[in-house]
Protein backbone atom coordinates (compact mmCIF):
# COMPACT_ATOMS: atom_id res chain seq x y z
CA UNK A 1 0.00 0.00 0.00
CA UNK A 2 1.11 3.40 -0.83
CA UNK A 3 2.70 5.69 2.25
CA UNK A 4 1.08 8.39 2.41
CA UNK A 5 3.62 11.10 3.80
CA UNK A 6 1.97 13.35 6.44
CA UNK A 7 2.78 16.73 8.53
CA UNK A 8 1.93 16.23 11.97
CA UNK A 9 0.66 19.39 14.09
CA UNK A 10 3.44 18.10 16.71
CA UNK A 11 6.35 17.55 14.60
CA UNK A 12 9.25 19.34 14.92
CA UNK A 13 10.08 22.00 12.31
CA UNK A 14 13.06 19.73 10.13
CA UNK A 15 10.59 16.87 10.51
CA UNK A 16 7.77 19.10 9.10
CA UNK A 17 10.17 20.26 6.46
CA UNK A 18 11.80 16.85 5.23
CA UNK A 19 7.96 16.04 5.23
CA UNK A 20 6.79 18.14 3.18
CA UNK A 21 10.53 17.50 0.90
CA UNK A 22 8.76 14.31 0.79
CA UNK A 23 5.60 14.81 -0.06
CA UNK A 24 6.69 17.25 -3.21
CA UNK A 25 8.95 14.36 -3.85
CA UNK A 26 5.79 12.04 -3.93
CA UNK A 27 3.39 14.43 -5.84
CA UNK A 28 6.24 15.24 -8.44
CA UNK A 29 7.63 11.94 -9.17
CA UNK A 30 4.67 9.30 -8.91
CA UNK A 31 1.60 10.91 -9.32
CA UNK A 32 -1.73 8.94 -9.30
CA UNK A 33 -4.15 9.96 -11.95
CA UNK A 34 -6.30 12.47 -9.55
CA UNK A 35 -2.98 14.07 -8.59
CA UNK A 36 -1.48 14.14 -11.86
CA UNK A 37 -5.26 15.57 -13.39
CA UNK A 38 -5.62 18.38 -10.70
CA UNK A 39 -1.76 19.63 -11.09
CA UNK A 40 -2.09 19.82 -15.09
CA UNK A 41 -5.40 21.96 -14.62
CA UNK A 42 -3.61 23.47 -11.77
CA UNK A 43 -1.18 25.14 -14.80
CA UNK A 44 -3.88 27.22 -16.45
CA UNK A 45 -6.87 29.38 -16.20
CA UNK A 46 -7.30 28.44 -19.70
CA UNK A 47 -11.20 26.78 -20.06
CA UNK A 48 -9.96 25.33 -23.55
CA UNK A 49 -6.73 24.05 -22.19
CA UNK A 50 -8.68 22.37 -19.29
CA UNK A 51 -11.12 20.58 -21.60
CA UNK A 52 -8.16 19.10 -23.12
CA UNK A 53 -6.41 18.22 -20.34
CA UNK A 54 -9.25 16.38 -18.77
CA UNK A 55 -10.25 14.57 -22.53
CA UNK A 56 -6.64 13.36 -22.10
CA UNK A 57 -6.55 11.73 -19.11
CA UNK A 58 -10.21 10.94 -18.84
CA UNK A 59 -9.72 8.83 -22.32
CA UNK A 60 -6.15 7.11 -20.76
CA UNK A 61 -9.13 5.32 -17.87
CA UNK A 62 -12.79 5.64 -19.67
CA UNK A 63 -12.48 5.47 -22.98
CA UNK A 64 -14.52 7.68 -25.52
CA UNK A 65 -15.81 8.39 -29.02
CA UNK A 66 -16.08 12.19 -28.23
CA UNK A 67 -16.39 14.47 -25.36
CA UNK A 68 -18.07 17.60 -25.98
CA UNK A 69 -18.72 20.67 -22.85
CA UNK A 70 -21.04 23.45 -23.41
CA UNK A 71 -21.77 26.51 -21.39
CA UNK A 72 -22.86 30.23 -22.19
CA UNK A 73 -20.19 32.76 -20.31
CA UNK A 74 -20.85 36.40 -20.17
CA UNK A 75 -23.62 35.90 -22.81
CA UNK A 76 -21.65 33.95 -25.27
CA UNK A 77 -21.79 30.33 -26.16
CA UNK A 78 -18.89 28.54 -25.08
CA UNK A 79 -18.37 24.81 -26.90
CA UNK A 80 -15.63 22.65 -27.08
CA UNK A 81 -15.49 19.33 -28.56
CA UNK A 82 -13.26 16.27 -29.01
CA UNK A 83 -13.68 13.58 -31.39
CA UNK A 84 -16.89 11.91 -33.61
CA UNK A 85 -20.16 10.83 -32.13
CA UNK A 86 -21.05 7.74 -31.09
CA UNK A 87 -24.86 6.54 -30.55
CA UNK A 88 -24.08 5.72 -26.22
CA UNK A 89 -24.01 9.26 -24.25
CA UNK A 90 -23.71 10.40 -20.76
CA UNK A 91 -24.22 14.18 -20.03
CA UNK A 92 -23.43 15.66 -16.77
CA UNK A 93 -24.53 19.22 -15.53
CA UNK A 94 -21.41 20.64 -13.98
CA UNK A 95 -22.92 22.30 -10.77
CA UNK A 96 -20.87 23.86 -7.59
CA UNK A 97 -22.17 25.79 -4.78
CA UNK A 98 -25.43 26.30 -6.41
CA UNK A 99 -24.08 27.62 -9.50
CA UNK A 100 -24.31 25.76 -13.15
CA UNK A 101 -20.52 25.83 -15.13
CA UNK A 102 -21.70 23.94 -17.99
CA UNK A 103 -22.51 20.62 -19.79
CA UNK A 104 -20.45 17.57 -20.38
CA UNK A 105 -21.23 15.19 -22.83
CA UNK A 106 -19.43 11.90 -23.70
CA UNK A 107 -20.55 9.77 -26.41
CA UNK A 108 -19.20 5.96 -27.55
CA UNK A 109 -20.22 3.37 -29.68
CA UNK A 110 -20.30 1.08 -26.48
CA UNK A 111 -22.17 1.47 -23.55
CA UNK A 112 -20.96 3.17 -20.58
CA UNK A 113 -20.79 0.50 -17.70
CA UNK A 114 -22.19 1.75 -14.11
CA UNK A 115 -17.91 1.28 -12.59
CA UNK A 116 -17.35 3.75 -15.79
CA UNK A 117 -20.09 6.34 -14.83
CA UNK A 118 -18.90 5.94 -11.31
CA UNK A 119 -15.59 6.69 -12.52
CA UNK A 120 -16.33 9.66 -14.96
CA UNK A 121 -18.26 11.16 -11.51
CA UNK A 122 -15.29 10.46 -9.46
CA UNK A 123 -12.90 12.58 -12.10
CA UNK A 124 -15.52 15.21 -12.41
CA UNK A 125 -16.01 15.85 -8.92
CA UNK A 126 -12.03 16.88 -9.05
CA UNK A 127 -12.41 18.81 -12.24
CA UNK A 128 -15.45 20.77 -11.01
CA UNK A 129 -13.35 23.59 -8.64
CA UNK A 130 -10.67 24.35 -11.34
CA UNK A 131 -13.68 24.40 -14.15
CA UNK A 132 -15.44 27.06 -12.42
CA UNK A 133 -12.30 28.67 -11.98
CA UNK A 134 -11.49 28.79 -15.36
CA UNK A 135 -15.39 29.80 -16.12
CA UNK A 136 -15.22 32.63 -13.94
CA UNK A 137 -12.33 33.64 -15.32
CA UNK A 138 -13.10 33.71 -18.94
CA UNK A 139 -16.68 35.77 -17.99
CA UNK A 140 -14.02 38.35 -16.65
CA UNK A 141 -12.08 38.48 -19.59
CA UNK A 142 -15.09 38.79 -21.32
CA UNK A 143 -16.94 41.55 -19.97
CA UNK A 144 -13.66 43.05 -19.74
CA UNK A 145 -13.88 42.92 -23.97
CA UNK A 146 -17.41 43.89 -24.30
CA UNK A 147 -19.23 47.10 -24.46
CA UNK A 148 -21.67 47.27 -21.71
CA UNK A 149 -24.26 49.58 -24.20
CA UNK A 150 -24.51 47.46 -26.74
CA UNK A 151 -22.83 43.93 -26.18
CA UNK A 152 -20.77 44.13 -29.20
CA UNK A 153 -16.87 43.64 -28.43
CA UNK A 154 -15.09 47.06 -27.61
CA UNK A 155 -12.16 48.87 -28.81
CA UNK A 156 -10.02 46.84 -26.43
CA UNK A 157 -10.95 43.86 -28.38
CA UNK A 158 -10.74 45.84 -31.49
CA UNK A 159 -7.08 46.59 -30.80
CA UNK A 160 -6.11 43.05 -30.23
CA UNK A 161 -7.73 41.63 -33.26
CA UNK A 162 -7.03 44.37 -35.76
CA UNK A 163 -3.08 43.41 -35.22
CA UNK A 164 -4.19 39.57 -35.43
CA UNK A 165 -5.84 40.24 -38.77
CA UNK A 166 -3.00 42.38 -40.09
CA UNK A 167 -0.71 39.15 -39.66
CA UNK A 168 -3.01 36.55 -40.76
CA UNK A 169 -3.65 39.06 -43.81
CA UNK A 170 0.43 38.91 -44.35
CA UNK A 171 1.17 35.64 -43.19
CA UNK A 172 -1.71 33.49 -45.59
CA UNK A 173 -1.87 36.78 -48.48
CA UNK A 174 -5.14 36.97 -47.68
CA UNK A 175 -7.94 39.75 -47.93
CA UNK A 176 -9.10 41.33 -44.89
CA UNK A 177 -10.90 44.72 -44.78
CA UNK A 178 -12.23 47.05 -42.28
CA UNK A 179 -14.96 49.39 -41.99
CA UNK A 180 -15.49 52.29 -39.79
CA UNK A 181 -19.42 53.06 -39.48
CA UNK A 182 -19.96 56.56 -37.61
CA UNK A 183 -24.03 57.36 -37.17
CA UNK A 184 -24.26 61.17 -38.79
CA UNK A 185 -25.57 64.04 -37.07
CA UNK A 186 -25.81 61.98 -33.93
CA UNK A 187 -25.32 64.85 -31.32
CA UNK A 188 -28.42 66.21 -33.00
CA UNK A 189 -30.38 62.98 -31.77
CA UNK A 190 -29.46 63.46 -28.64
CA UNK A 191 -29.72 66.82 -28.06
CA UNK A 192 -33.69 66.70 -29.45
CA UNK A 193 -34.94 63.48 -27.76
CA UNK A 194 -32.17 62.74 -25.19
CA UNK A 195 -29.70 60.35 -24.18
CA UNK A 196 -31.75 57.43 -22.81
CA UNK A 197 -33.08 57.15 -27.04
CA UNK A 198 -29.62 57.86 -28.26
CA UNK A 199 -28.56 54.81 -26.57
CA UNK A 200 -31.51 52.68 -27.69
CA UNK A 201 -30.56 53.55 -30.76
CA UNK A 202 -26.86 52.79 -30.56
CA UNK A 203 -28.62 49.10 -29.33
CA UNK A 204 -30.45 49.01 -32.32
CA UNK A 205 -28.05 50.11 -35.00
CA UNK A 206 -25.25 47.14 -33.32
CA UNK A 207 -28.28 44.78 -33.38
CA UNK A 208 -28.84 45.61 -36.96
CA UNK A 209 -25.34 44.93 -38.16
CA UNK A 210 -25.03 42.33 -36.64
CA UNK A 211 -27.80 40.81 -38.06
CA UNK A 212 -26.32 41.85 -41.25
CA UNK A 213 -23.04 40.27 -41.35
CA UNK A 214 -21.69 36.83 -41.90
CA UNK A 215 -20.92 34.90 -38.73
CA UNK A 216 -16.96 35.24 -39.98
CA UNK A 217 -16.92 38.96 -39.62
CA UNK A 218 -16.64 41.07 -36.58
CA UNK A 219 -18.06 43.97 -35.12
CA UNK A 220 -16.41 46.77 -32.63
CA UNK A 221 -18.14 49.35 -30.80
CA UNK A 222 -14.68 51.99 -31.59
CA UNK A 223 -15.98 55.01 -30.08
CA UNK A 224 -19.22 56.87 -28.86
CA UNK A 225 -21.51 56.43 -31.75
CA UNK A 226 -18.79 54.67 -34.01
CA UNK A 227 -18.63 50.96 -35.08
CA UNK A 228 -15.63 49.27 -36.61
CA UNK A 229 -16.03 45.77 -38.33
CA UNK A 230 -13.57 43.54 -39.67
CA UNK A 231 -14.35 40.95 -42.77
CA UNK A 232 -12.10 38.24 -43.36
CA UNK A 233 -11.52 36.45 -46.65
CA UNK A 234 -12.88 39.97 -47.97
CA UNK A 235 -11.65 42.53 -51.06
CA UNK A 236 -12.78 45.94 -51.40
CA UNK A 237 -15.50 46.23 -53.75
CA UNK A 238 -16.83 43.44 -51.26
CA UNK A 239 -16.18 45.21 -48.25
CA UNK A 240 -18.08 47.99 -50.12
CA UNK A 241 -20.97 46.38 -50.32
CA UNK A 242 -20.98 45.20 -47.23
CA UNK A 243 -20.73 48.38 -45.66
CA UNK A 244 -23.71 49.96 -47.65
CA UNK A 245 -26.13 46.79 -46.61
CA UNK A 246 -24.81 48.17 -43.22
CA UNK A 247 -25.90 51.66 -44.07
CA UNK A 248 -29.26 50.16 -45.18
CA UNK A 249 -29.88 48.03 -42.49
CA UNK A 250 -29.42 50.99 -40.34
CA UNK A 251 -31.27 53.51 -42.28
CA UNK A 252 -34.02 51.04 -41.97
CA UNK A 253 -34.52 51.49 -38.04
CA UNK A 254 -37.37 53.55 -36.73
CA UNK A 255 -37.95 54.79 -32.95
CA UNK A 256 -41.88 55.81 -32.15
CA UNK A 257 -40.78 59.57 -30.21
CA UNK A 258 -43.90 60.64 -28.99
CA UNK A 259 -45.23 60.44 -32.61
CA UNK A 260 -42.45 61.18 -34.75
CA UNK A 261 -40.51 58.29 -36.43
CA UNK A 262 -36.62 59.10 -35.54
CA UNK A 263 -34.25 57.67 -38.18
CA UNK A 264 -30.67 57.71 -39.04
CA UNK A 265 -28.05 57.48 -41.48
CA UNK A 266 -24.35 56.28 -41.04
CA UNK A 267 -21.21 57.15 -42.84
CA UNK A 268 -18.15 54.39 -43.73
CA UNK A 269 -14.82 54.41 -43.98
CA UNK A 270 -13.57 51.04 -45.72
CA UNK A 271 -9.75 49.98 -45.53
CA UNK A 272 -8.36 46.91 -46.83
CA UNK A 273 -4.98 45.73 -45.43
CA UNK A 274 -1.99 46.58 -47.07
CA UNK A 275 0.92 44.15 -46.98
CA UNK A 276 3.34 44.99 -44.01
CA UNK A 277 1.36 48.02 -43.29
CA UNK A 278 0.59 48.03 -39.08
CA UNK A 279 -2.90 48.14 -37.33
CA UNK A 280 -2.21 51.69 -36.83
CA UNK A 281 -1.76 52.62 -40.33
CA UNK A 282 -4.42 50.32 -41.53
CA UNK A 283 -7.05 51.62 -39.03
CA UNK A 284 -5.88 55.88 -40.38
CA UNK A 285 -6.93 54.74 -43.46
CA UNK A 286 -10.42 53.84 -42.58
CA UNK A 287 -10.46 56.93 -40.32
CA UNK A 288 -9.88 58.87 -43.34
CA UNK A 289 -11.91 56.68 -45.86
CA UNK A 290 -14.48 57.92 -43.71
CA UNK A 291 -13.68 61.73 -42.73
CA UNK A 292 -14.36 61.43 -46.64
CA UNK A 293 -17.81 59.93 -46.58
CA UNK A 294 -18.65 62.67 -43.83
CA UNK A 295 -16.84 65.57 -46.60
CA UNK A 296 -19.12 64.53 -48.81
CA UNK A 297 -22.27 65.00 -47.31
CA UNK A 298 -22.08 62.13 -45.02
CA UNK A 299 -24.91 59.01 -45.32
CA UNK A 300 -22.30 56.92 -47.98
CA UNK A 301 -18.93 55.15 -48.43
CA UNK A 302 -15.76 55.79 -48.76
CA UNK A 303 -13.21 53.63 -50.10
CA UNK A 304 -9.80 54.38 -48.84
CA UNK A 305 -7.83 53.35 -52.21
CA UNK A 306 -10.84 55.04 -54.06
CA UNK A 307 -9.35 58.60 -52.78
CA UNK A 308 -5.92 58.57 -53.23
N1 LIG B 1 -26.70 58.51 -26.11
C1 LIG B 1 -25.37 58.37 -26.23
N2 LIG B 1 -24.66 59.30 -26.87
C2 LIG B 1 -23.33 59.15 -26.99
C3 LIG B 1 -22.68 58.04 -26.46
N3 LIG B 1 -21.34 58.15 -26.75
C4 LIG B 1 -21.21 59.30 -27.43
N4 LIG B 1 -22.38 59.91 -27.60
C5 LIG B 1 -22.71 61.19 -28.24
O1 LIG B 1 -22.46 61.11 -29.63
C6 LIG B 1 -22.36 62.45 -30.10
C7 LIG B 1 -21.31 62.50 -31.18
O2 LIG B 1 -21.29 63.79 -31.67
P1 LIG B 1 -20.31 64.29 -32.79
O3 LIG B 1 -18.95 63.66 -32.57
O4 LIG B 1 -20.37 65.77 -32.82
O5 LIG B 1 -20.82 63.66 -34.11
P2 LIG B 1 -22.23 63.74 -34.82
O6 LIG B 1 -23.19 64.69 -34.14
O7 LIG B 1 -22.71 62.35 -35.01
O8 LIG B 1 -21.85 64.37 -36.20
P3 LIG B 1 -21.13 63.66 -37.42
O9 LIG B 1 -20.41 62.45 -36.89
O10 LIG B 1 -20.20 64.68 -37.97
O11 LIG B 1 -22.21 63.29 -38.39
C8 LIG B 1 -22.03 63.32 -28.90
O12 LIG B 1 -23.14 64.13 -28.59
C9 LIG B 1 -21.80 62.31 -27.78
O13 LIG B 1 -22.24 62.80 -26.51
C10 LIG B 1 -23.46 57.06 -25.76
O14 LIG B 1 -22.97 56.03 -25.25
N5 LIG B 1 -24.79 57.27 -25.68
Amino acid sequence: MKQITSIHTSSSQPQKLAALRQAHQDWVSAPDVLTRLTRRLSTTLSLETQLGVLADELDQIIPFDSLQYRHRIANQDFVFSTGMGGPHRCEYRLNLEGEHYGTLTLNRRQRFSEEELQGIETIISVVICPLRNACQFLAIEQTALTDALTGVANKRALDAELSRSGQLADRHNQEYSLILCDLDHFKAVNDKHGHVVGDHLLQMAASAMEQSLRTSDSIYRFGGEEFAILLPLTGERDARDVADRLRHAIGGIRIDCGGEALSVTTSCGVATHLHGETSEQWLARADEALYQAKHHGRNCTQVFASIR
